[in-house]
């Protein structure tokens, strides 16, 4: 069980998707956390979504602004300056809609990826401490695909694991700007996402009806909201994590390669970690040699 190093009782959040399966999810569990205020960004309005967000509500604390993810920069700079309008400030920000479509790689890579960005990095100047922010969290949800690429979902897999490295990098400034950013990468769970799964070359992959009647484990929005709500109050920057099959863990995702300006101090870490491990293996020869003198004394 992760400690809770992150209240979100009191809290400003935006959550992208927020009428989407998973984001649905994470709403209602959000509004039970007692967070001040809740925007949700989507697409388009659903009637039946925000009524039963009405009915677990009784404080008010949800709100809705039409939110394209395509809708570039300028305009995504607009949509958070009117929420600062309202909040004064963002404390989390959880992006939280994407798609599968693939036939239209285009669209694809406009949603998930650029749109991504576009709202990660306008959030981040209004969070930046270093910029007269307050920082704050982004939590972005990636997939299962950033891990292992889908090979009938290329681009899909792509915007993806872009997200992910793009989460990875902006994890380091966190010194600087009091930004905490991480990844929550989803196995398969049973939303709307799978209703329109296309190949890249534009053919109906079908997942609903091949997955139907079979023995194939997937998760419910509900185990997966839960588990997205664990990571945020977790509160560990850099991270990736995985919840697939109701189940939440971090994945140690290595780097592989060190920027020269790095070496020296990484090669000086390596020399201090093996210099390390020889004191311990002195000692523990010591201590095997002298409980033998002793059972040699003794016996
Ligand atoms: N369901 C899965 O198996 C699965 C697995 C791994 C990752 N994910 C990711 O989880 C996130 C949530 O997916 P979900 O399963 O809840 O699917 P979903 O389809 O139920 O929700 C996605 C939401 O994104 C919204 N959206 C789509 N295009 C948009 C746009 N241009 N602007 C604003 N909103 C837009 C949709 O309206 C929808 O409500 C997505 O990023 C998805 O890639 C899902
Ligand atoms: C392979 C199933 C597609 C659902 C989206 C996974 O991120």
């Amino acid at each position: 069980m992760e400690e809770v190093k992150l209240d979100l009782s009191g809290k400003n959040i935006v959550i992208i998707g927020g009428f989407g399966g998973i984001g649905f999810e994470t709403c209602k569990l959000l509004i039970q956390k007692g967070v001040a205020n809740l925007m949700i960004l989507h697409k388009t309005w659903n009637e039946s979504a925000s009524k039963e967000l009405r009915s677990i509500d009784a404080a008010g604390v949800c709100q809705y602004m039409e939110f394209d993810l395509t809708c570039g920069l300028e305009k995504t700079r607009q949509v958070f300056a009117q929420i600062m309008e309202k909040f004064g400030s963002i404390d989390v920000l959880i992006n939280g809609a994407g798609i599968c479509d693939e036939q239209d790689f285009s669209i694809i890579i406009a949603v998930n990826f650029t749109g991504t960005i576009n709202t990660t990095l306008v959030a981040y100047d209004l969070m930046d401490k270093s910029r007269g922010g307050k920082g704050g969290v982004v939590v972005n949800i990636s997939s299962v695909a950033a891990l292992t690429p889908f090979p009938v979902l290329p681009v899909y897999s792509a915007t993806k694991g872009g997200i992910l490295n793009f989460t990875r990098a902006l994890a380091h400034l966190e010194p600087k700007t009091g930004i905490t950013l991480y990844s929550i990468c989803p196995g398969i769970t049973d939303t709307k996402h799978w209703e329109q799964v296309r190949h890249f070359q534009g053919r109906e992959l079908c997942f609903k009806e091949k997955m139907r009647g079979r023995p194939f484990s997937t998760q419910t929005p509900m185990a997966c909201a839960a588990n997205v709500v664990k990571a945020i109050e977790a509160h560990k920057n850099g991270v990736t994590w995985m919840c697939d099959l109701g189940q939440l863990k971090l994945v140690e995702i290595k780097n592989f390669w060190t920027p020269p300006h790095h070496r020296q101090e990484h090669e000086q870490q390596e020399q201090q970690d093996e210099q390390q491990q020889n004191q311990e293996n002195e000692q523990n020869a010591s201590k095997k040699g002298s409980r033998k003198r002793k059972l040699q004394v003794s016996g």
